[in-house]
């Protein structure tokens, strides 16, 4: 069972009872964020096959009519929709790529959220033109998805699952090349009927290789964040797109500069957003049964460590730091042998996100821990934080226990102070 805990325990307990079981038995706490009223999702709109719905805001075009979507009502099986954030600064090659997912033979039938600042929905008519005809579009013009529009977010996602479920299998959102990605992802989590219903399945970064050193470098004023080191540091995925105008070595330089600030993201370069579908849709990047492998990817793997190989496992451990620029953003990763006390791990864990939940974007982990034969896995993002058991460890196998942490202003002797703090 998947727990999501919350660091203000005050708020915990004053809405326990508003817990919500679902389909995944996932137990939900609502947290102190702010909510937008709605109609109450009638228990039956799963059969509810009204094709002549109208979105809150912004134009709506439905534009197919598609088969029945045969719902499982196995219990523990999870029909939540997937839902794929697409982030990355202006003219990064969202609305290319997103284009590329809409005319691509995956099989599956796209509902797709946009919206754009002004009255003219520029992208929408780019997109209409090149799609095939089984998705959704909604358009949000009234504003940036991450602040204004949010609530309208919340409003179309269950407009979309209590109208039109039958009709789509995955959900697409684009935002615009401002959107900061927390608000938007936060959204998943923080609505108890969005995530009764849609889960997110990863956010994908559009990164523009020509420009994109410089918005990365870009000093902000204090408390301004930089909107382009956001979206790479809270991605699942990140797309260098646009190789072809720049050489082999920029593009070095730009892969080890964002390997710094998100050192768990996959990473893939293209032209024209052209990528593999299964590398942007079905990710899983908050599924904690895959976790395993995305920490065991290429960022943790001991290979990845060259300057510290052949001294074991033990201790050892990587830090991302960029020591060019200054980048507030930044990820520790923590890849060592042992096991850990399960009670230290998870006080220090929630320590952590009470105390640096604000600047913690990401963290995900495989662990060692006593009494259990099984991996511990964790993933967070900011002050939620969830954890399950994961698979078995082999009798001689190797207890290694992987970490990885993303976030502005990590310290990172405090992290592997406390890591090895709950060692045995
Ligand atoms: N040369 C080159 N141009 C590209 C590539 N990918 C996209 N473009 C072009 O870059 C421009 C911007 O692409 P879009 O897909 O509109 O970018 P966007 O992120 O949706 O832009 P905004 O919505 O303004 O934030 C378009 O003219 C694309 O044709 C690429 O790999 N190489």
């Amino acid at each position: 069972m998947a727990i999501i805990r919350y660091k203000n325990l005050t708020t915990s307990v004053k809405t326990l009872s508003q817990i919500v079981q679902s389909p995944i038995q996932l137990r939900f706490i609502r947290t102190l964020h702010s909510f937008v009223s709605r109609e109450p999702i009638p228990p039956n709109f799963h059969n509810n096959n009204n094709n002549n719905i109208n979105s809150y805001y912004g134009s709506f075009r439905y534009m197919s009519s598609s088969p029945t979507h045969i719902v499982d009502e196995e219990p523990n099986v999870d029909n939540r929709v997937p839902a794929t954030i697409i982030t990355g600064f202006l003219g990064s090659g969202k609305t290319t790529l997103l284009n590329h997912i809409l005319t691509s033979q995956h099989g599956k039938r796209i509902a797709v959220i946009e919206n754009e600042f002004g009255e003219v929905d520029i992208d929408g008519s780019l997109v209409a033109s090149h799609s095939s005809v089984s998705e959704d579009i909604i358009m949000v013009n009234n504003g940036c998805l991450c602040c204004t529009v949010r609530g309208d977010l919340v409003k179309m996602l269950l407009e979309l699952v209590r109208k039109k479920r039958d009709n789509f299998d995955h959900i697409v959102i684009e935002t615009t090349g401002l959107a900061k990605p927390a608000p938007v992802i936060e959204t998943f989590y923080s609505d108890e009927l969005v995530s009764e219903y849609v889960k997110l399945d990863g956010v994908v970064t559009l990164v523009d290789c020509k420009h994109a050193m410089q918005h990365l470098n870009e000093v902000k004023p204090r408390f301004v964040v930089n909107e382009a080191v956001e979206q790479v540091a809270y991605a699942d995925r990140i797309i260098m797109n646009k190789i072809d105008l720049v050489s082999e070595s920029e593009l070095n330089i730009l892969t080890k500069k964002i390997k710094n600030i998100n050192g768990m993201a996959q990473i893939k370069q293209a032209k024209f957003g052209s990528v593999d579908m299964d590398f942007v849709l079905g990710v899983g990047g908050y599924d904690l049964q895959r976790i395993e492998s995305e920490v065991d990817g290429e960022c943790l793997s001991p290979a990845s460590h060259s300057d510290d190989s052949g001294h074991g496992h033990k201790g050892h451990h990587h830090h991302h730091h960029d020591h060019v620029h200054d980048s507030a953003v930044s990820s520790v990763s923590i890849v060592a042998e042992g096991t850990l006390d399960r009670d230290e791990v998870e006080d220090w864990l929630e320590r952590l996100i009470e105390e640096k939940g604000e600047d913690l974007y990401r963290m995900k982990g495989v662990l060692s821990v006593d009494g259990s034969e099984q991996r511990y896995v964790f993933q967070g993002v900011h002050s939620m934080l969830d954890d399950c058991p994961g698979k078995t460890w082999e009798p001689n196998e190797k207890r290694i226990n992987k970490l990885v942490f993303i976030g502005r202003n990590l310290d990172e002797t405090s992290l592997r102070k406390g890591f090895k703090g709950c060692l045995i």
